[in-house]
């Protein structure tokens, strides 16, 4: 049968079929309306520790780009935030749209933005990734608007690596990367609890989105898109509009870390 995607027969409205928690309570992407998100002043500020030498690989997984880090030891974490605990940097992924008008997959008052970025932490109160991915608190992902603006040049290293990786299952080392290069200035933050955005949709992730977005060109976008969701030999498929639309909300209180 063929795996779920983002295609006609195959995307998101059609995951439930798979994977039911897919009209769950905690689903995620969210739009976030900042004026009904509750300023909490019991929030910490989030804290990023990322060691450049733990990045490990890029990698093609058919359905985004991934930079995979070493979590074997408490060298690249999370910690303050919505958080508990520690949280170790497993990987970080993008999601783009197949033009500048989309492709963010948390939406601001409505407002899509052409990329979004997610680095994928993991609670270590858990023995692996795979039981945390199990568990209400065992994921916390930091999500990074991309705005269209001047070209990032934090981005480049990442965007270069891409012409190695151009099909599904490719995959190169990626080293000495420091990821905390692609934050922006301020670490505002809305947090919610919500879920993986892709199969298997695991309702065990709390988000952290940031509030100020980071620049992306729109050649910089182009580079995105020059992906295929399809491997070597296969008929092509630009990789783009992956991203999940907003689920509802049944319910959740949205909390701002700022005024
Ligand atoms: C079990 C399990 C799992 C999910 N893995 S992930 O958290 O790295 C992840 C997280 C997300 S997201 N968009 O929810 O952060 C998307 C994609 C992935 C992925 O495997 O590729
Ligand atoms: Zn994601």
């Amino acid at each position: 049968s063929h795996g779920w995607g983002y295609g006609p027969t195959n995307g998101p409205d059609k995951w439930g079929e798979d994977f039911p928690v897919a009209n769950g309570p905690r689903q995620s992407p969210i739009n976030i309306v900042p004026k009904e998100a509750q300023y909490d002043s019991s929030l910490k500020a989030l804290k990023l520790k990322y060691d450049p030498s733990n990045s490990k690989g890029i990698l093609n997984n058919g359905h985004s780009f991934q930079v995979d880090f070493v979590d074997d030891t408490d060298s690249s974490t999370l910690t303050g935030g919505p958080i508990s605990g520690t949280y170790r940097l497993k990987q970080f992924h993008f999601h783009w749209g197949a033009s500048d008008d989309r492709g963010s997959e948390h939406t601001v008052n409505g407002i899509k933005f052409p990329c979004e970025l997610h680095l994928v932490h993991w609670n270590t109160k858990y023995p692996n990734f795979g039981e945390a991915a199990s568990q209400p608190d065992g994921l916390a992902v930091v999500g990074v608007f991309l705005k269209i603006g001047a070209a990032n040049p934090r981005l480049q290293k990442v965007l270069d690596a891409l012409d190695a990786i151009k099909t599904k299952g490719k995959q190169t080392t990626f080293t000495n990367f420091d990821a905390k290069t692609l934050l922006p200035p301020s670490l505002d933050y809305w947090t919610y609890d919500g879920s993986l955005t892709t199969p298997p949709l695991l309702e065990s992730v709390t988000w952290i989105v940031l509030k100020e977005p980071i620049s992306v060109s729109s050649v910089q976008m182009a580079k995105f898109r020059s992906l295929l969701f399809t491997g070597e030999g296969e008929a092509p498929c630009c990789m783009a509009d992956n991203y999940r639309p907003p689920q509802p909300l049944k319910g959740r209180q949205v909390r701002a870390s700022f005024k």
